[in-house]
């Protein structure tokens, strides 16, 4: 039966995608890059958050990847998430950091399912693989949400999640559940199965190159406001969100690249929050990721032979 630990979940991953020495667990194939994020006037009324409450523009340093541990993922793929993470600079050498996916569940509810489903897929067995799904239909959520919508044309041209709920609390002290979506500004854009098909598994990163040579690639970063009975420690549980209050936090502009060493000497972790943001209490991935990406960041950290 599974044990799911930190470091039984990535070495899973390793047994799904390959271990790839240097390179992250999951997420592997990236983009570093910078920009800022200017707060809305009404994100201080939902947070008390240094980076909501911001009179100037706060530095984003941000990471875009495909999902999995496939150093190769290809940009076309269908099935896939993107991601992208990002470090709020906080002054003093503070930060706090957001990651977003683009669906709005995760493919597991607890550690345990996420390594009873990553054990199956690394059999490439199409019976223990069916057998898993059949037994863990939440874990068919994710892919479900993906290939009923068209392949993203960009990074910049598709909305993402961070999938978890939050709990904000303003100066007041009023609480309130969420969940952070973020929307392109210039609205979701996607191309045909057979146009994904024909581009290069790197197609991305010419596409970020001459989006940044005309402007900015920017979100809305928004706040989908819970309602009573919302679960909040589900990540495939899905809220109706055309029936939640949405509330403008802010925007994010992403204005260059980085150095890709400046992403690769950090971690992002989804619990690194600060006073004003709380992560899920009874939510059990998300403690769990702080302990895998630490594991697969020291081991893409240690002395290579
Ligand atoms: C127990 C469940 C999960 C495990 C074991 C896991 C595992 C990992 C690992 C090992 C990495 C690479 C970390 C590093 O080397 O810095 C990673 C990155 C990432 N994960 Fe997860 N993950 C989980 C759940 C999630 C969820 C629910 C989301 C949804 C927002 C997510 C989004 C991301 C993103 C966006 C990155 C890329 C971060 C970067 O660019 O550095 N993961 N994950």
């Amino acid at each position: 039966h599974a044990e799911a630990d930190a470091e039984t979940l990535v070495n899973a991953l390793n047994a799904v995608f390959g271990k790839h020495p240097g390179v992250r667990a999951a997420h592997t194939h990236g983009i570093c890059v910078k920009g800022n994020f200017v707060p809305s006037t009404e994100a201080p009324s939902l947070t008390k958050a240094p980076h909501f409450n911001s009179k100037t523009p706060v530095g984003v340093i941000g990471r875009f990847s495909m999902g999995g541990g496939d150093p190769d993922a290809p940009n076309g793929q269908k099935d896939n998430v993107r991601g992208i993470a990002m470090h709020f600079d906080l002054g003093k050498g503070n930060n706090t950091d957001l990651l977003l996916i683009s669906a709005p569940v995760f493919v597991a509810k607890d550690p345990d399912q996420f390594l009873k489903l990553l054990t199956a897929v690394a059999t490439k067995d199409k019976d223990k693989i069916g057998a898993y799904f059949k037994e863990n239909p939440n874990s068919t959520r994710q892919a479900e949400f993906l290939n009923a919508r068209p392949v993203p044309a960009s990074y910049g041209t598709v909305d993402y999640w961070g999938v978890h709920a939050f709990t904000f609390t303003n100066a007041d002290g009023k609480k309130q559940n969420f969940k952070y979506k973020a929307l392109p500004v210039g609205g979701e854009v996607g191309i045909s199965d057979d146009e994904a098909k024909k581009k290069d598994p790197d197609f991305y990163r010419p596409e970020l190159k001459d989006r940044l040579a005309k402007g900015p690639v920017q979100y809305t970063l928004t706040a989908i406001l819970g309602e009573d009975g919302d679960p909040l420690d589900d990540p495939t549980a899905l809220w109706p969100e055309d029936k939640r209050k949405s509330v403008n936090l802010g925007t994010i502009s992403i204005t260059d690249f980085e150095d890709p060493k400046t992403c690769d000497e950090a971690i992002f972790d989804p619990t690194n929050v600060v006073d004003g943001v709380e992560g899920p209490a009874n939510d059990t991935i998300f403690p769990m990721r702080s302990q895998a990406y630490a594991v697969s960041f020291s081991r893409r950290q240690a002395p290579q032979q």
